[in-house]
């Protein structure tokens, strides 16, 4: 099925750092703020789609920035919503932030698994085969440049389509997808959900997954305004919303 959500905006790499940037400056909001409303979105919209008797076993794939921590983030919180989740965190970024959410994780029994150990084959196939109802993908956002490096590049192969993996929810950005162009060398991984944080990313067009949700709310009127944002409303207390695919 394909996604034409032509009828919203869709924010260009710099366009998504900046309003980062204005949100956590004149705005007044901090990161750890932006990180707990991002990530609650995300555990909010995987719940809706993933039912936790159906799929319990959710695997956190956490890369070394904010997009990591906003997966972190979504762990705690599907922890608490009676998931089962394990989080594969490779390259932990040694900043109080995510110290922090680690702690926070650990002090909940969530496991933690290493690439590894994720990719190990044991006779019945890796990880994602044996152990994994959904993978919630939180490797890289809108700072992702160039091609993976190691240890992800191995990760993101197993997650290709070609290894039968489990269904994806990426957050923000498809991890390996360049921001703005999508999957150029069309090897990259084929998300069956997509969580658009603030709002969707120019190459969120070219995703093509059953389920489209928007997260992050937070956007202030001047944010809106300035980048003349289009964007479904939250219904009532909703922390998340789908995006019709017609739009
Ligand atoms: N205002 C917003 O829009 C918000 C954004 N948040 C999240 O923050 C994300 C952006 O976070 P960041 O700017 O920290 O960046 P990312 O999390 O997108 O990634 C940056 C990290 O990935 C590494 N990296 C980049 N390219 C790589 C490559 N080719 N191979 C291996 N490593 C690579 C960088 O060294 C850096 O450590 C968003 O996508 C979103 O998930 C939320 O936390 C809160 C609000
Ligand atoms: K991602």
């Amino acid at each position: 099925m394909s996604n034409i959500s032509e009828g919203i905006t869709h924010l260009k790499q710099d366009e998504a750092i900046n309003v980062d940037v204005e949100l956590m400056g004149p705005l007044g909001f901090s990161v750890d703020q932006l990180m707990e409303l991002a990530g609650l979105s995300c555990a909010c919209s995987v719940a809706e789609v993933y039912p936790r008797d159906t799929h319990p076993r959710v695997l956190i794939l956490a890369g070394p920035g904010n997009n990591g921590g906003d997966g972190l983030v979504a762990a705690r919180h599907l922890k608490h919503f009676g998931y089962k989740p394990t989080i594969c965190y490779p390259k932990p970024t040694d900043k109080p932030l995510y110290n922090g959410l680690v702690t926070q994780c650990r002090s909940l029994q969530i496991e933690f698994i290493s690439a590894d150990d994720l990719l190990k084959d044991e006779g019945n196939g890796n990880y994602f085969a044996r152990e994994c109802d959904v993978v919630l993908d939180a490797l890289f956002g809108f700072s992702f440049q160039g091609a993976p490096r190691p240890p992800f590049a191995a990760i993101l192969q197993a997650l290709s389509p070609s290894a039968s993996p489990p269904p994806i929810a990426s957050v923000d950005i498809p991890s390996g997808w360049q921001v703005e162009d999508g999957d150029v060398d069309g090897n990259g991984i084929r998300p069956d959900m997509l969580i658009s944080l603030t709002a969707p990313k120019e190459c969120s067009r070219k995703f093509e997954g059953a389920h489209h949700f928007l997260g992050g709310r937070f956007v202030p009127p001047e944010i809106a305004e300035k980048y003349h944002l289009v964007l479904p409303e939250y219904p009532g207390t909703s922390m998340c919303v789908r995006i019709p695919s017609q739009l």
